[in-house]
C-alpha cells in the first residue's frame, strides 16, 4: 500500500506485472516464483494437461478434461500508454496548504480533539467547502440553508456533516437540565446496515471527547462534566431486536444513525420516540437510497418528522408539555444530502427534502475556497437542472488496471492475481484486498471453494482460522461437524493464499455475521511467524463480496479492489464506488477489472464515463484511466515456474478445484448454483450495456470452468445461451473446441476490440428464436425479482446484484423442456 504520492509509471503490457516477493523453499504454493519471459495464451498441445487431469482418487472413473490453455480466444493486449514520470497529486487527500480546521469556524475544542485523538489536522477539500456553510450561525448567507454535498470517494464526507452537528449540539451540554431525555436532535439515514454501523462508530469516537469548557485546565481540581456526556448515539437497523430499540428510544437518543425502513417503522409505531426537536437530518449515499427504492420511505420519514414537530409545538403552546427551559422552536431543521451523482431521481429527492439548498463540491486541490459562490446558487431554485455534466471520477492517485481473461482462465487468473498482490506487500503491514463478485451464491461458493479445497485433495479442512462465531461442541459426526464449522466460520484460509484470512460479505448473511466479517477483515493485521522465512510477517485479508460493500465503507488500508465480475447495475457510478474502497484520503491503491474477450469494449466505455474531460495526463499528472495487464503476465507472476511452468501450476490449481467440486454432492450443487445465479445476474445488465454484456456472447462450457465445473449445468448447457445444445458447450468435445479456436482467432485478428455479435463458437444456427425468447424470459424473471426485492422496503442492500437462486425453480422455467 502506498501511503503517499505515486509515480505515474505505466507498466509495459505483457511484461508489466512484476513480482517483488522472493522465492522461498517449500511448495510452490507458498509464494510466487520469479517472472521469466512472456508467452501468448493460445493453442498449445493439450496432452500434458490432460495427463494432469486424472483425479487423485483412481477408483473414480477417469474423466478427460479439456485443457485450460487450449482453444481460448486469442487476446491481443492493448498497448499500454507511454511511460510517464509525472507525479500524480492525490485528489482526495487532506489539504497541504494552511487551511486548518479552526480557520473554517470549527470549535477549538473539537479541533484539538481531532488532532490529538484522531490524528486529523488538515481538512480535505470537501470539508473545507462544507464546514463554513454548515457551521455558519449568522442569519445571512448560508445560515439555515440546506446543503447538497457531492464529492469523490474517500474524501471525508462523513466528518463534513458530523462535525457541524457536534458543534451545533455541544453548547446544550452546559445547560443544567440537559440530558438524553431531550430526545433525538440529529438523524443520519444511510442505505445499508454496514454503513450505519460504520458511521455510528465514527460518531462514538467523536462523542467520547472529554470536551470541557475552554477556560478549564486538564488538572482542574473539580472539572465540570464533559460537554458530550448527554450526547448518546444510537443505531437503528433492521435485524436488531425491536423491543430493545424501543426501550433505548424511550430513554432518549440525541443522535441516531439508521437505515430508512427501521426509522420509519419507529416513527410510525413507537409513541415514546421523541423527535419533535430534531435539528438535523442527513441523507447519506442518497443515490443508493434511491436505487434501493427507499424514496417512499424517505417521504414518509419527512412527513412523520414534520408531524411530530407540529405535535410537540402544539403541546407546548397548549401547556400540555413537560418541557423545561426555553427551546427555540423557531429554528428549522437543516437537511444535508450527500450523493455521488446528481441523477434525476436524486434531484427529485433534493427537490422534496431540501429547502434553499447550497451545492457544495470539492474544489481543486489547494485552490482557495469558494464556498457558496458559483456552486452555491445551483440549487436555490427547485427547478434548476442540477446535472452539470461533470463526471463522478475515481481518485486521481488510483492505479486502474484490467485483465482480458478468457473465460476458462478466470478462476486461476484470479488466484494468480491475489497471490501476486499478496506477495508484493507481504513484508509490509499485511495486505487487504476486496474482490467483487456478481451475486451472493457466487460469493458463498468461492469462499467455500477457496477455504476448504486443498491442492493435493488430501484434506477438506486446511488451516482453520481462529476467527469464528461458533460456540460449544455438539455430538455431531466429524463430517457434520466439519460442515457446521464452515457454516459458522467468519473467515477461512487457503494454502494457495498463505497467511491470509478470507472473509465474505453479502446481504443474505445474518447481520451478526456481516458485521463480524467486516470487523475481522478490517482488523486482520496481526503479526504471525512465517515458518519458512523465520521472520515476522503480517497476516493479510481478502473480502469476497457483492455490491453491498461498494458504498461508503471505509475499511482501513485496502491495497486493492478486484472486480472479478463487473457491476451489473449502477454502471460507471457503481464502478467508481467499488474502486473507491481503496485510494482513500490521499493514499495509493490499485483497482483491477476482469474483462472477458467479448467484453473488451467495456474498457473504452468506462473510460469515457469516468475520465475528467478537463484534465489530461501531461498537464496535471492525472493517470490514464485503465492500463492493460496480460493474463499470462499475471499468471506467471502469481504462479511462478520456469518458462511456461505457470501453465502447469495453474492447471494443478484448476484440477484441485474441480476435484473438490466432484468430491461431494453438495460442493457440486454449490458450484452449479453459483454458475446459474451468476448467469442470471449477468442477464440483468441494462439494455444500454447489452452490446458489451450479453449472455449470448458467453461460451457456457468455458464459463463453467471458471466455476470449476467440467461442464455447464444441464439446462443451460442444453438449451441456454449457447443455443446449440450440449455439443457446443461440452468442454470434452475437442472438435468443437478446435472450431472455436480457429474462428475466434480470425475474428480477433480482424478486430480484437469489437464486440462479438455472434460468437465464433456458436454454429450457424446459433441465433435461434428459442434462444432469444429464452433470454427475454430470463431477463423478465430477473427484473421481476429485482423489483420485488426493492418494493417491500426491506432494509438489506439487495438490488439485482444481490441475486438469489430461489431454489432454481425460475431458472428451470426459463428453459422449458
Ligand atoms: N481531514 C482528514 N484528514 C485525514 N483523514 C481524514 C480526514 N477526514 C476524514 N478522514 C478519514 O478518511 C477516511 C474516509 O472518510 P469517509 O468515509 O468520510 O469518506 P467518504 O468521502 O464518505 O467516502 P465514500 O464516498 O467512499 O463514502 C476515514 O477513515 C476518515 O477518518
Amino acid at each position: 500500500m502506498d501511503d503517499g504520492f505515486i509515480l505515474n509509471i505505466v507498466e509495459p503490457s505483457a511484461q508489466s506485472v512484476r513480482r517483488t516477493g522472493k522465492a522461498k523453499g517449500g511448495r510452490w504454493t507458498d509464494s510466487p516464483r520469479p517472472v521469466k519471459k512472456a508467452r501468448k495464451v493460445g493453442p498449445t498441445h493439450p496432452s500434458e494437461h490432460e495427463r494432469l487431469a486424472r483425479p487423485t482418487n483412481t477408483s473414480r472413473p477417469v474423466q478427460v478434461v479439456s485443457s485450460l490453455f487450449t482453444y481460448n480466444p486469442e487476446v491481443e493486449v492493448a498497448e499500454a500508454p507511454a511511460l510517464s514520470s509525472v507525479i500524480v497529486k492525490p485528489s482526495n487527500a487532506p489539504l497541504t496548504d494552511k487551511s486548518a480546521f479552526s480557520g473554517l469556524g470549527l470549535d477549538p475544542l473539537i479541533v484539538a480533539h481531532l488532532e490529538t485523538k484522531m490524528h486529523i489536522s488538515n481538512p480535505t477539500s470537501i470539508q473545507r467547502e462544507a464546514l463554513p456553510p454548515l457551521l455558519s450561525t449568522s442569519s445571512e448567507d448560508t445560515f439555515d440553508r440546506d446543503v447538497f454535498i457531492q464529492s469523490q470517494t474517500g474524501s471525508g464526507k462523513t466528518l463534513s456533516y458530523l462535525l457541524p452537528i457536534l458543534q451545533d449540539l455541544l453548547p446544550f451540554g452546559s445547560l443544567s437540565y440537559i440530558d438524553r431525555s431531550i430526545g433525538t436532535l440529529a438523524i443520519v439515514i444511510v442505505p445499508t446496515r454496514e454503513l450505519a454501523k460504520q458511521i455510528s462508530d465514527v460518531l462514538e469516537v467523536l462523542l467520547t471527547l472529554r470536551l470541557r469548557p475552554q477556560n478549564e485546565g486538564a488538572d482542574d481540581a473539580s472539572p465540570s462534566a464533559r460537554l458530550t456526556r448527554w450526547l448518546v448515539s444510537g443505531l437503528l437497523i433492521g435485524g436488531e431486536n425491536r423491543t430493545h430499540e424501543k426501550s433505548r428510544l424511550r430513554k432518549g437518543l440525541p443522535i441516531l444513525v439508521s437505515t430508512p425502513g427501521r426509522l420509519l417503522d419507529h416513527l410510525q409505531n413507537t409513541s415514546s420516540f421523541n423527535v419533535g426537536k430534531c435539528r438535523w437530518l442527513v441523507l447519506d449515499e442518497a443515490d443508493r437510497l434511491m436505487e434501493l427504492g427507499f424514496e417512499e420511505s424517505i417521504k414518509g420519514i419527512l412527513q412523520a418528522l414534520e408531524g411530530r414537530r407540529k405535535l410537540a409545538v402544539q403541546a407546548v403552546e397548549e401547556g400540555k408539555s413537560a418541557e423545561v427551559g426555553g427551546w427555540n422552536w423557531e429554528k428549522r431543521r437543516r437537511t444535508v444530502l450527500c450523493s455521488a451523482t446528481m441523477r434525476e431521481d436524486v434531484q427529485h429527492l433534493a427537490g422534496t427534502a431540501l429547502v434553499k439548498p447550497i451545492l457544495v463540491k470539492a474544489t481543486e486541490l489547494d485552490k482557495p475556497s469558494d464556498v457558496a459562490g458559483s456552486t452555491g446558487d445551483a440549487l436555490t431554485k427547485p427547478d434548476v437542472v442540477l446535472a452539470t455534466g461533470e463526471k463522478f471520477t475515481p481518485p486521481s492517485q488510483l492505479s486502474q488496471k484490467y485483465i482480458v481473461a478468457p473465460l476458462k482462465l478466470r478462476l486461476v487468473a484470479l488466484i494468480a492475481l491475489l497471490r501476486l498482490l499478496l506477495a508484493q506487500s507481504q513484508s509490509r503491514q499485511g495486505t487487504k484486498i476486496i474482490v467483487f463478485l456478481s451475486c451472493t451464491d457466487s460469493v458463498d461458493y468461492h469462499w467455500k471453494l477457496l477455504g476448504t479445497s486443498s491442492i493435493d485433495g488430501s484434506s477438506e479442512s486446511p488451516e482453520w482460522s481462529s476467527d469464528d462465531e461458533g460456540e460449544g461442541e455438539g455430538d455431531d459426526s466429524p463430517e457434520d461437524k466439519s460442515k457446521k464449522d464452515v457454516a459458522e466460520k467468519i473467515s477461512l484460509s487457503s494454502p494457495l493464499l498463505p497467511q491470509t484470512s478470507i472473509y465474505r460479505l453479502h446481504g443474505s448473511l445474518p447481520l451478526k455475521t456481516r458485521l463480524a466479517s467486516l470487523k475481522g477483515f478490517a482488523s486482520a493485521r496481526t503479526k504471525s511467524k512465517d515458518p519458512n522465512s523465520k521472520t515476522n510477517v503480517f497476516s493479510s485479508s481478502i473480502l469476497l463480496c457483492t455490491s453491498v460493500a461498494s458504498r461508503g465503507l471505509d475499511l482501513p488500508l485496502v491495497r486493492a479492489v478486484v472486480q472479478y465480475d463487473l457491476p451489473t447495475e449502477g454502471g460507471a457510478t457503481e464502478y467508481v464506488h467499488r474502486v473507491g474502497r481503496t485510494a482513500r484520503v490521499g493514499r495509493g491503491g490499485e483497482a483491477w477489472a476482469f474483462v472477458s474477450p467479448s467484453e473488451q469494449e467495456w474498457v473504452r466505455w468506462i473510460e469515457t464515463r469516468i475520465q475528467d474531460k478537463d484534465t489530461s495526463v501531461s498537464e496535471t499528472g492525472r493517470r490514464p484511466s485503465l492500463v492493460p495487464a496480460s493474463v499470462e503476465s499475471v499468471m506467471r507472476g502469481g504462479f511462478g515456474g520456469k518458462g511456461n511452468g505457470y501453465e502447469e501450476r495453474a492447471t494443478q490449481v484448476q484440477l484441485a478445484f474441480e476435484r473438490w467440486v466432484l468430491k461431494q454432492k453438495e460442493n457440486g450443487e454449490l458450484a452449479r448454483r453459483a454458475f446459474q445465479s451468476h448467469m442470471r445476474a449477468y442477464a440483468t445488465h441494462p439494455a444500454d450495456e447489452k452490446h458489451i454484456f450479453h449472455v449470448r456472447n458467453l461460451h457456457l462450457g468455458h464459463l463453467a470452468k471458471a466455476f470449476a465445473l467440467r461442464e455447464a449445468p444441464g439446462h443451460l448447457a442444453q438449451q441456454g445461451a449457447g443455443g446449440n445444445s450440449r455439443k457446443l458447450h461440452n468442454t470434452h468435445n475437442t472438435r468443437n473446441n478446435q472450431t472455436h479456436s480457429a474462428s475466434s482467432k480470425s475474428k480477433s485478428k480482424s478486430n480484437p476490440i469489437a464486440p462479438v455479435a455472434k460468437p465464433a463458437w456458436r454454429n450457424s444456427h446459433g441465433d435461434t428464436e428459442h434462444d432469444a425468447t429464452a433470454e427475454r424470459r430470463m431477463q423478465e424473471v430477473v427484473r421481476r425479482q429485482g423489483r420485488l426485492l426493492k418494493q417491500d422496503g426491506v432494509l438489506v442492500a439487495r438490488g439485482t446484484a444481490e441475486f438469489q437462486i430461489g431454489g432454481g425453480y425460475d431458472l428451470e422455467r426459463l428453459f422449458p423442456q
